[in-house]
């Protein structure tokens, strides 16, 4: 029988994949879909492709756990994620939980799903935190050399604009993105924090916003302590991610309008210093998709025991 799944915060951007992902899944059904801003509305108003009956509501926190899901995605701004936990500790409950937003990726008493770099860590907990977006295309561009860096990793980041949500601000008004490049957070971005955290070494994090809608572009340059073939650097990026279904190691520098609405993650470019000892890499993700819904979904899968790439791989989206 198919595993239900509510998702709290589904007018949102990563909410909109998050809808047309599980309604697709052939083992996963929606249990609900909430919005304060929809509540009544039919989704298939919103998502034909979706269809049936099912309407947003808008429960309270308290409410959430009489909905009696298996699972509940979390697709809230940042911050506003334990209240709702708290909520399903107080009635009781225990639906897996995959959170979207920043707000355990620094608690270890939850399980923090980059399944390609952290899958080997999981072990049927209930309590899961989904990876930035940013912060996906650095950890994967970055792992396959973190035994030979030297030094801190500089990742410099562009971003479409849906990276920053549906309430208003600079970094997504197309007018002030217009033939524009928006440079903010240049030191401390959360997702420098978490991905220093993460791969327990130190990255310098430069973010920028641009003018399109969706998909991320991370170049990295990364100090190396000792001198390398560039052969030799790709082989380990070829050895890491051979088994990868979402991982693709291509010889060039990839381009973001490639992996707009598709569901895995470009790295590519590989481009060496005369001397061998530094390496540029280029990471480009959809950051609604990798970057968000589609890990999340890689994460349910392995939460209920589905094969990881359930869902994803069977429903490719089309190119824009
Ligand atoms: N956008 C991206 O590329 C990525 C986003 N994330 C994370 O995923 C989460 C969702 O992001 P995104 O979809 O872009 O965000 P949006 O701003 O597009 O959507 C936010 C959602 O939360 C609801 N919401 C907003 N404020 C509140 C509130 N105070 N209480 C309850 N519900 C609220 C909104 O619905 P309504 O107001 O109708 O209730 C909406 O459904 C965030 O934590 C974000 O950091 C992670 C990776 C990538
Ligand atoms: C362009 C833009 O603003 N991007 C967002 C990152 C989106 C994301 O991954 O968000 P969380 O880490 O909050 O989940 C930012 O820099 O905050």
């Amino acid at each position: 029988m198919a595993k239900t799944v509510g998702i709290v915060g589904a007018r949102g951007h990563v909410g909109a994949e998050l809808i047309r992902l599980i309604a697709g899944h052939p083992g996963f059904e929606l249990a609900f879909v909430s919005s304060r801003e929809r509540e009544g509305q039919r989704v298939a108003e919103h998502f034909p492709e979706v269809g049936g009956e099912l309407r947003y509501t808008a429960p309270s926190h308290e409410q959430l756990p009489q909905y009696g899901a298996d699972a509940v995605v979390l697709a809230l701004p940042n911050g506003k994620a334990a209240d709702c936990v708290a909520a399903f500790d107080a009635a009781g409950a225990d639906p897996v939980v995959v959170d979207l937003s920043a707000d355990y990726r620094f608690d270890d008493g939850w399980y923090y799903g980059l399944p390609e770099l952290t899958r080997a860590r999981y072990a049927g907990q209930r309590r899961i935190s989904n990876p930035g977006c940013y912060a996906t295309a650095m950890q994967l561009a970055v792992a396959p050399l973190l035994d030979v860096l030297d030094g801190p990793v500089q990742c410099f980041g562009v971003s479409g604009y849906s990276g920053a949500g549906t309430t208003p601000s600079d970094k997504n008004d197309p007018d002030k993105l217009r033939d524009n490049l928006m440079p903010y957070a240049l030191t401390g971005h959360m997702h420098e924090r978490e991905v220093t955290r993460h791969l327990g070494h130190p990255v310098e994090f430069l973010p920028h916003v641009a003018p399109h809608f969706r998909g991320l572009t991370v170049t990295s340059n990364l100090h190396l302590n000792r001198a390398f073939e560039r052969e030799a650097l790709v082989q380990r990026y070829r050895d890491r991610y051979r088994d990868e279904g979402l991982v693709q190691v291509l010889d060039e520098a990839p381009w973001v309008s490639a992996i707009a609405d598709r569901h895995h993650v470009d790295v590519g470019g590989f481009t060496l210093s005369d001397d061998g000892r530094r390496v540029v890499v280029v990471s480009t993700l959809d950051n609604l998709l990798k970057g968000a819904a589609t890990q999340a979904l890689q994460n349910l899968n392995l939460a209920f025991g589905y094969d990881e790439l359930a869902g994803i791989q069977a429903h490719p989206r089309p190119r824009p």
